[in-house]
């Protein structure tokens, strides 16, 4: 179900077209956990934004809920000036939005071009039958495919692997593939499930440059989760954190970093609740 962003109406309106995702009161249960709850998220064409937070805090559910695998319970999520209940999974990649997975999700068995390509997969609009034949539109498509494609391997220095099995690479570069896979489809927004994460210190810095490459030459505005604070503080223009499904700051990585919430969170200081529940012992 989608509505258009202007019936939100109000005097911001001109400043809200720039947003390219705008989460507000988002709410995901599962039975009785909620996983997220009420939160409201803005990102900006051309920015980088990180959503840290503890483990179990809700990272991967919002990512699932803009990418349109959980439906919401409650709460709107517009996709440039289209307002969603809920994503559509089916046209995801039609909204121009593209992401990684936690786990790896390539195909082992392919070259790294091969698996790059897939990535194109939702633009073709030949039939199967033009493709099988291979003609005009078909083979047209083919060769912007492969073009599109080689171009994303060369940006992410991929070129020397090109033709290798991704299940024969290391995982720091199988990481980076599944982010050219991404990119292959030009989306304008791009969501990352910790790009980095299994990867050494140097690894990281690589990968860095690659997500800031995502957003300045592929024009991708970028939503980022990731573990390694020091690498988010970084990288990110504004910074989202979760702690038990619910946003406690949102703002510039100093303004997060100074945040008594956020070093309480991390530090593991007793919740409200865990104190009523231990003085109950
Ligand atoms: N499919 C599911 N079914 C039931 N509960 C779930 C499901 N997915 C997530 N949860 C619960 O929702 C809460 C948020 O989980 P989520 O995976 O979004 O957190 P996270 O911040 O991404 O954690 P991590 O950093 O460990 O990946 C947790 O309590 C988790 O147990």
């Amino acid at each position: 179900m989608s509505t258009n962003v202007a019936e939100w109406g109000g005097a911001k309106s001109a400043a809200r077209s720039r947003q390219i995702l705008t989460l507000r009161g988002v709410t995901l249960l599962f039975g009785g956990v909620t996983a997220i709850s009420d939160i409201d998220l803005d990102v900006a064409e051309g920015e980088i934004r990180a959503i840290i937070g503890p483990n179990g805090a809700g990272k991967s559910s919002l990512i699932n809920v803009i990418s349109g695998v959980y439906r919401p319970d409650r709460g709107t999520i517009a996709i440039g000036d289209t307002v969603f209940a809920d994503v559509p999974g089916s046209r995801v990649a039609r909204l121009g939005i593209a992401r990684t997975y936690q786990n790896l999700a390539l195909f082992k068995g392919l070259t790294v071009l091969e698996n790059v390509e897939t990535g194109r997969a939702a633009t073709v609009s030949s039939t199967f039958i033009e493709q099988v034949i291979g003609i005009g539109r078909a083979r047209r498509e083919e060769a912007d495919t492969r073009a599109r494609s080689e171009a994303v391997v060369d940006a992410l220095h991929l070129m020397s692997v090109r033709d290798r099995l991704v299940g024969t690479l290391p995982y720091g570069v199988q990481k980076r593939v599944e982010l050219a896979r991404a990119l292959v489809s030009e989306p304008r927004l791009l969501l990352l499930d910790e790009p980095m994460a299994g990867m050494t210190a140097g690894e990281k810095q690589e990968m860095a440059g690659f997500v800031l490459a995502a957003r300045d030459r592929f024009n991708a505005s970028i939503v980022l989760i990731e573990h390694d604070i020091g690498v988010v503080m970084g990288l990110s223009d504004r910074i989202a954190v979760l702690d038990y499904g619910r946003k406690i700051a949102d703002g510039t990585p100093d303004a997060v970093r100074a945040d008594q919430r956020v070093i309480d969170a991390y530090l593991g200081v007793a919740h409200d609740d865990d104190i009523i529940e231990e003085s109950h012992v």
